[in-house]
């Protein structure tokens, strides 16, 4: 899929503010610092569409972004960060649980796991309640040109071992790098293919 057109929309704390209508969204979501503001930069080709930065907690919003004038891709914050202390986590995890719980349009949740480290509980609890929500969601695996093929396999298949013991189907999973660009095309088909059977029903 070509990326024709990617507006930066509105930033929310409120899920009951999102946009109107029925585009369907696509929204990222994982640790602080996994690269979930990154990931949108690259998928749509735009360098500062999404604000990064190398300190964990940058986002802490929910902010829409308009895709091809006919689906949005959604940058959440992030969970999972210390130092904001146990107010700021608690707000954190309403404005994330709201969105996840009550936003309609969302289609497809990505799950942005860091492949350089091992299965984190803080990541396998959150995909357990989603699963016990009923949210459809895959998996990225995040920042790969930091780690050499073999290790990256590893990491990976580690990760989906540890799933397996929680799932009976593991949830579809890409590979990607930012620096790299890599993962970007099948991210996008696979959005394009979601967005196309929607169209068709
Ligand atoms: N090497 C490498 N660095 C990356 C990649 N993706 C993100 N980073 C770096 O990781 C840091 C965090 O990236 P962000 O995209 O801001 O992460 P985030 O998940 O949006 O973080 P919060 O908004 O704080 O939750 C930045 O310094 C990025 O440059 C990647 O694929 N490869
Ligand atoms: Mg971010």
């Amino acid at each position: 899929m070509e990326i024709t057109s990617a507006e930066f929309v509105i930033s929310n704390t409120d899920v009951k503010k999102c946009p109107a209508g029925i585009f369907p969204e696509y929204a990222f979501i994982g640790r602080s610092n996994v690269g979930k503001s990154s990931l949108i930069n690259m998928l749509t080709n735009r360098k500062g569409l999404a604000m990064t930065s190398a300190t964990p907690g940058k986002t802490m919003l929910i902010n829409h972004f308009f895709i091809n004038k006919n689906w949005y891709l959604v940058d959440l914050p992030g969970y999972g960060y210390a130092r904001r202390g146990q107010k700021g986590k608690d707000q954190i995890r309403t404005i994330i649980e709201d969105y996840i719980l009550e936003r309609e349009q969302m289609t497809n949740l990505f799950v942005l796991i860091d492949s350089r480290l091992e299965p984190q509980k803080i990541d396998l609890e959150f995909m357990e309640w989603l699963g016990e929500n009923g949210i459809p969601f895959s998996i990225i695996f995040t920042k790969a040109d930091k780690l050499k093929g073999g290790r990256l396999k590893m990491n990976i298949n580690a990760y989906l071992r540890e799933l397996s013991k929680q799932w009976e189907e593991l949830p579809p999973h890409f590979i990607s790098s930012s620096e790299d660009r890599l993962g970007r095309t099948d991210i996008l088909n696979y959005i394009e293919n979601i967005n196309k059977n929607l169209n068709t029903k």
